[in-house]
């Protein structure tokens, strides 16, 4: 950013600047003999190449030649340089007369005249054309003669910084004042108005010729203009503040290479004000500023105010490096007070040191992010603390280090919250007893963050989804919410707590799964033409993490709810809980629905979620009202004739309910002549009694699960009074109430490359069991193939590909087939059951059932 300021500021002076060369303002620069060694250095233009630029520019003039002028300003290191106001007492170095300089700046040396130097006719410097040269000078000539030019000459009575201010303060107000307080302000090329130009300046100084050149309507002209457009692109962001010199931003340098102007300090502050100010500044090459030096030591010192010392990820930091506030404390007490100049090695080597064998990176980044943040905010830096002198030591209790820490309680936090407009759902931020943290997956809808329980530190994870105004998309999580709560099952991602905040978000509270998702898990496994393990084994894997899956299904579609978005990415992995078994956690009930329910419960449930919306309601805890919703399903149930499940049958079902290690043993004892655990890890942890492979009616009939015939009878029969299918069927949709859940026909879409053809048709049916059924298929094809079934990157074509129910079989049975290993038993019931589930035609699907037994006689047989 400083390079880019004095950038800015020579480029903004060069044209006023040799206007200053006859005035008290001095511009100092190089001749053209000088520079044509240094461009030739450093330039790709070659030195014949710049030759002939500066015999144009000597035989024409500088002022004519603006783009050059520009050219040779940016080239020349010298040029970068320099802006002086010389002060009244100089006048003295001048001739009044003549105006020409009679000493050096210190009057210690008389200025050679030009007749000793040798100059030809032409070389005399003019007022106007200070720096205009014969062409016929010598090289020696030029160089002795750049010494003369790089001296500026005295007009009486005229003062050309206060000149110059005048303009500049003028053009400061006509240029930006309309623009104060406008967050959004981008500088633009400015066209600036030659009235603003100081009269005296115009008529005394430049001739017409002169400034026309500088307009801005020339477009070679190295105007003011010009430098706007460089300063335009320099300005747009907001400068990043050093840490010992809060706010300031050098702008240019002296001779001796110091930082001689610097943005002030209350500019930097408030983020509209540092905007407009840091932008007008940056115009304003000539001003003055004060050097405002803040040492890191000082700023580290500083009594600022804690707000400003919160840096939004640094609870999850913390707790990420499993340190407490009093470690980190005592570890940004100890910190050298040059610590952030320190080389990256030392910084290193000193935390290393000082905190063996935690993330020295995370803690380096706290640390930086903490000193970059009491630095900025010292607003009162050098103020006596409250617990000693300002430089002296720095209480426990006072010291920015702890007032950092500090400001990690909840109502410091939400008081920063409101004074920094941060977002309850940022990082940081509770919600539901549970402190934000990093953001661990991205959905459509919302975001998952991490979050850390205050009380007991847990880590879990919580599910926001956004919906502010839209009160489409707010229903629609208000659905999710009620679905979810619904679904307590082994293979379920439980819900725990949920709130909404009216007016902005949805907050889902759910355990944390670390072990990714079964997308993860294929990605990891490859393609089956390179699969990362024997596709036996990616059988077997594919088979008992899918029949996880199948339970989640079957319970949910047993309660009337169809998922709508079964895939691999909504399905998470929990290795954690069982060292033979992963356990498989379905997940994303967004586009879940109730189907075969007559009567409109929508109304109810988003009346009753709106009284209840800021409270938490626990799932196994409900408060009264929560009953309202148990009364509604149990009437829905019954009028909606769902099939029941007794409890011996829910008991074949192992997936259901209970604990799945304790039906995994009893099924393991009675399971015969099994040697299917060769691959546990990935498996379900048990076999069900029931195997083998059966289509017949009296197996579907004793399902769990409504049979397919069965779901497909209720969910169209009962398709105009279903709520939720209103919401996926949106021809069938008249409710005013429910009018912006979309006549968009792909709503009911979960993912496009797992959706059943039927949902692709003008008119779908409602979201029925069997959509879940199809992309069940469509899942396990993934994981033994490694390739989606249904691809393409045209929209229509991959639609039309889903509407044929046009996949590669070859692929399957090379995986099915191949895959049997020594026995040569083949994974001929998972080959048939994938081809169930893909049946275009609704009435041939297989049913949830169907598939889980003829996966299962597969596991058995191996
Ligand atoms: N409890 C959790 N623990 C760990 N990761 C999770 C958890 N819940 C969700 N995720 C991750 O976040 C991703 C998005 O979550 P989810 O599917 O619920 O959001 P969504 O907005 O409904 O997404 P979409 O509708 O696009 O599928 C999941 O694919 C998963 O990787």
């Amino acid at each position: 950013m400083s390079s880019a300021h004095r950038t800015t500021v020579r480029r903004g002076s060069n044209p006023i600047s040799r206007r200053a060369s006859s005035s008290t303002f001095k511009f100092q620069e190089c001749d053209g003999g000088d520079n044509n060694s240094t461009v030739g250095n450093s330039e790709a233009g070659s030195s014949s190449g710049e030759d002939s630029f500066c015999q144009t520019e000597m035989g024409d003039t500088l002022y004519f030649e603006p783009r050059k002028v520009y050219k040779r300003g940016n080239r020349s290191q010298v040029r970068s340089s320099l802006v002086r106001v010389y002060s009244e007492n100089e006048k003295g170095n001048f001739d009044h007369a003549t105006g020409t300089r009679l000493f050096d700046d210190m009057k210690h040396r008389p200025v050679p005249s030009l007749s000793k130097i040798g100059s030809s006719k032409n070389c005399g410097t003019s007022m106007r054309h200070p720096r205009r040269y014969s062409m016929n000078e010598n090289k020696e000539v030029a160089k002795k003669r750049s010494a003369v030019d790089m001296q500026d000459e005295y007009i009486p009575e005229f003062d050309f910084a206060d000149v110059v201010n005048k303009w500049q303060m003028e053009d400061d107000e006509n240029t930006y004042g309309e623009r104060k307080n406008s967050r959004d302000y981008l500088p633009r090329v400015q066209t600036r108005d030659t009235s603003v130009f100081p009269s005296k300046f115009m008529t005394d100084v430049l001739r017409n010729e002169d400034w026309n050149a500088f307009r801005g309507n020339n477009s070679e002209s190295a105007s003011p203009n010009s430098s706007y457009i460089l300063d335009s692109s320099h300005a747009q962001v907001d400068p990043i503040p050093l840490p010992n010199r809060p706010g300031t931003i050098p702008l240019t340098d002296d001779m001796n290479g110091n930082i001689v102007g610097s943005l002030s300090d209350e500019n930097a502050n408030t983020s509209n004000n540092s905007n407009n100010n840091h932008n007008a500044q940056l115009t304003n090459p000539f001003r003055r500023y004060g050097s405002s030096k803040v040492t890191v030591t000082e700023s580290f010192n500083s009594t600022s105010s804690g707000s400003t010392q919160f840096p939004d990820n640094s609870i999850s930091v913390i707790s990420e490096l499993s340190m407490s506030a009093e470690e980190v404390n005592d570890l940004i007490e100890k910190l050298p007070r040059d610590f952030l100049f320190m080389p990256y090695s030392s910084r290193k080597k000193f935390i290393v040191e000082a905190v063996p064998n935690k993330d020295y990176k995370l803690i380096m980044s706290l640390i930086k992010k903490f000193l970059l943040r009491s630095s900025k905010s010292s607003s009162s830096i050098g103020k006596p603390s409250t617990n000693g002198p300002p430089n002296g030591p720095r209480s426990r209790h006072s010291s920015v280090a702890s007032q950092y820490l500090s400001s990690f309680s909840p109502a410091y936090v939400s008081s920063v919250a409101s004074m920094h407009s941060l977002r309850p759902d940022d990082k940081g931020m509770e919600i539901l007893g549970h402190r934000l943290g990093k953001v661990i997956g991205f959905g459509a809808w919302g975001m998952i963050r991490e979050c850390f329980d205050t009380q007991s530190g847990a880590v879990r994870a919580m599910k926001i989804v956004r919906f502010r105004n839209n009160i489409k998309v707010k229903k629609l999580v208000i659905r999710e919410v009620n679905i979810w709560q619904e679904l307590k099952n082994d293979n379920i991602l439980r819900l725990l707590k949920w709130k909404m905040d009216e007016d902005y978000a949805m907050y889902c509270l759910s355990e944390k799964i670390s072990d990714g998702t079964l997308y993860d898990l294929v990605i990891s496994w490859g393609e089956y033409t390179n699969s990362k393990i024997s596709l036996r084994d990616r059988c077997i894997a594919t088979i008992r993490l899918s029949l996880q899956v199948i339970a989640a299904l079957k319970y949910m579609h047993s309660k009337s709810i169809v998922h709508g978005d079964v895939k691999l990415e909504n399905c998470l992995i929990d290795k954690s809980s069982n060292d033979i078994a992963w356990r498989v956690l379905v997940c994303d009930f967004g586009m879940g629905c109730h189907f075969g329910h007559p009567g409109s419960k929508s109304a109810d449930e988003w009346k009753f979620l709106a009284m209840h919306s800021n409270e938490d309601i626990i799932s196994t805890n409900r408060p009264e009202g929560t009953e309202f919703i148990s009364h509604l399903d149990r009437q829905n149930t019954s009028i909606s004739k769902r099939p029941s499940i007794s409890k011996s049958q829910s008991n074949l079902n192992i997936h259901n309910n209970g604990s799945v290690s304790k039906r995994s043993t009893d099924s393991l004892k009675s399971a015969r002549n099994r040697k299917s655990l060769a691959l546990t890890t990935y498996g379900v942890s048990s076999v069900p009694r029931h195997y083998g492979p059966s289509l017949t009616s009296t197996r579907i009939g004793n399902s769990s699960t409504p049979s397919l015939q069965d779901t497909r009878i209720t969910s169209f029969s009962f398709s105009k009074l279903s709520p939720t299918m209103d919401m996926t069927s949106p021809n069938k949709n008249k409710d005013k109430d429910n009018k912006n859940i979309g006549p968009d026909p792909n709503s009911h879409i979960g993912s496009l490359p797992y959706a059943a053809p039927e949902l692709l048709e003008p008119s779908p049916p409602p979201l029925g069991p069997s959509a879940d059924i199809w992309a069940l298929g469509v899942m396990l094809f993934t994981m033994l193939t490694g390739k989606l079934p249904f691809k393409h990157e045209y929209e229509p074509r991959l639609r039309a590909m889903i509407a044929a129910g046009k996949y590669d079989k070859n692929f399957l049975a090379a995986v099915c087939f191949d895959a049997s290993g020594r026995k040569k038993i083949k994974f001929q019931r998972t080959y048939d059951a994938i081809q169930g589930c893909l049946m275009v035609d609704m009435s041939k699907r297989w049913d949830l059932n169907t598939v889980q037994l003829a996966l299962e006689d597969d596991l058995i047989r191996i």
